[in-house]
């Protein structure tokens, strides 16, 4: 990491180089998220749309650019940097409509600026193959889906009928939505504030009785979004939204005693359940101590510190409470396949291998969390997968060698929001709505 940051830290590299440079990075196994964070901050801010845009797109299309890249090259490419170099120049061609003289002498420029001019031919080779029928090129990469095989597989498998539009979906942008502090205002009045603000924006349907939020329609930096440092909205998505209202009609007799809230940073549903309910204690468990801080900063802008909340470091496999609770919220680690739209690097990061590790790890949380549950009590178990082993059928096993166990059945109303044998699966179909999120809610009797 050390290399990479003086690297990027370089004033002489351009924005194609530094979009390389990060795309490796993340092909190394780091996150897109905490790359950003360490170089947006390097570049112009004239450049900064351009980056980010060549960046995000690369990597939102890089599995449709690799087939056509692997049609192109003799052999493969040891060097990873000039694959990637080679898929930026491509994204540029084929996705931007940058002037293909410019995306061709500046991606080889790039490459150059990165001490790869050995492979400086080679990437004007195949750039200038594409130049010569990009239209026949265009339609390749627009027709397929563009996620790794696996995944391709095994969506195709639980999602006979909704494969090709899933393919599509999971290669667009994901829309905004604000969840307002209900302690603060009401839904209606800060889309009354925001019409003030000129800022276009909806508010739109949870899926769940007469619930709502507001799905923003415009490209505005959240810090400059009117109240938000008073802690009167959060960024979050619309499924995610549904677990607290979901728990208030499942729970509402056990939600003023004790709460656990287990893998619960950076604390999105852990503010929401604040927001909303009085309760006689609510525990925050997470195994990361950095994103446990998120969970504090959160608490302290939505001015929710004062309630009877309290964070700890733990490993939900094996943490033993000394007393039962009442409800228990259990937001599992995933593939976060849900959310690729947001994360397009989960595509190039999450390999077969993640999904079985996952699935176990989930099966070791939830087996430990049921302990933890008072007979009468609620779990809600969340995933943000679209894999029906981490949901459907992870929930079918337990409740087989759980008679303890009984499915809570409830109902979500929106057209992506598919029901299933226990639960209900949200894919992130529609461009304007929520993300993959799946819902399982079971009652210990
Ligand atoms: C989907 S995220 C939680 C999102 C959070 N509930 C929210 O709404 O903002 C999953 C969390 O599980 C945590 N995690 C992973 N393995 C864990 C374990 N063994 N014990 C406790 N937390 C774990 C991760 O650190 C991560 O923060």
């Amino acid at each position: 990491m050390n290399n990479f940051l003086d690297k990027i830290n370089k004033k002489t590299l351009s924005s194609r180089a530094k979009s390389i440079l990060v795309i490796e990075e993340i092909l190394n196994g780091n996150s897109l998220s905490s790359l950003l964070d360490m170089t947006l901050g390097t570049i112009n801010e004239t450049d900064r749309g351009f980056f980010h845009e060549l960046l995000v797109g690369t990597l939102r299309h890089w599995h449709a650019l690799a087939r056509i890249s692997e049609s192109l090259l003799d052999k493969e490419v040891s060097d990873q940097g000039l694959l990637v170099a080679i898929h930026v120049g491509l994204y540029q061609m084929l996705y931007m409509n940058t002037p293909d003289y410019a995306a061709i002498n500046d991606t080889v420029e790039a490459v150059k600026q990165l001490d790869k001019g050995y492979g400086a031919s080679l990437v004007n080779a195949i750039l200038r193959k594409v130049q010569k029928t990009p239209t026949k090129f265009a339609k390749k990469v627009h027709k397929n889906h563009s996620l790794p095989n696996w995944l391709a597989k095994e969506l195709k498998q639980d999602w006979p009928e909704y494969y090709d539009e899933l393919g599509q979906a999971l290669r667009t942008c994901a829309a905004v939505f604000l969840r307002i502090n209900e302690r603060q205002c009401s839904v209606e009045q800060y889309s009354g504030i925001l019409t003030q603000h000129q800022t276009a924006h909806q508010i739109v349907k949870l899926g769940i009785d007469d619930k709502q939020t507001i799905r923003l329609d415009e490209q505005i930096r959240i810090v400059d979004l009117p109240h938000f440092q008073e802690g009167w909205l959060m960024v979050q998505d619309l499924h995610a939204q549904l677990s607290a209202h979901l728990l208030e009609k499942l729970a509402k007799n056990q939600l003023s005693g004790r709460v656990l809230d287990l893998c619960a940073a950076p604390g999105g549903k852990t503010t929401h359940l604040l927001e909303k309910f009085h309760m006689e204690q609510l525990l925050a468990i997470d195994n990361d101590e950095k994103r446990l801080l998120r969970v504090q900063e959160n608490l302290d802008r939505l001015r929710l510190n004062d309630m009877a909340v309290q964070t700890l470091v733990a490993d939900a496999r094996s943490w033993q409470a000394d007393k039962p609770y009442d409800v228990i919220v259990l937001d599992a680690p995933c593939t976060a396949t849900g959310v690729i739209r947001r994360h397009p690097d989960i595509g190039l990061l999450r390999t077969e291998d993640d999904v079985r590790q996952t699935c176990q790890l989930q099966k070791q949380i939830l087996n430990n969390a049921w302990q933890q549950l008072q007979v009468g009590g609620v779990l809600l178990y969340i995933t943000c997968s679209i894999l029906k082993v981490e949901n459907e059928h992870q929930l079918l096993d337990f409740l087989n060698t759980n008679t303890d166990a009984k499915p809570l059945p409830f109902t979500l109303d929106l057209p992506n929001q598919i029901k299933q044998q226990v639960g209900y699966q949200c894919l992130p179909l529609d461009t304007q709505g929520g993300d993959g999120f799946y819902y399982a809610a079971l009652q210990k009797v």
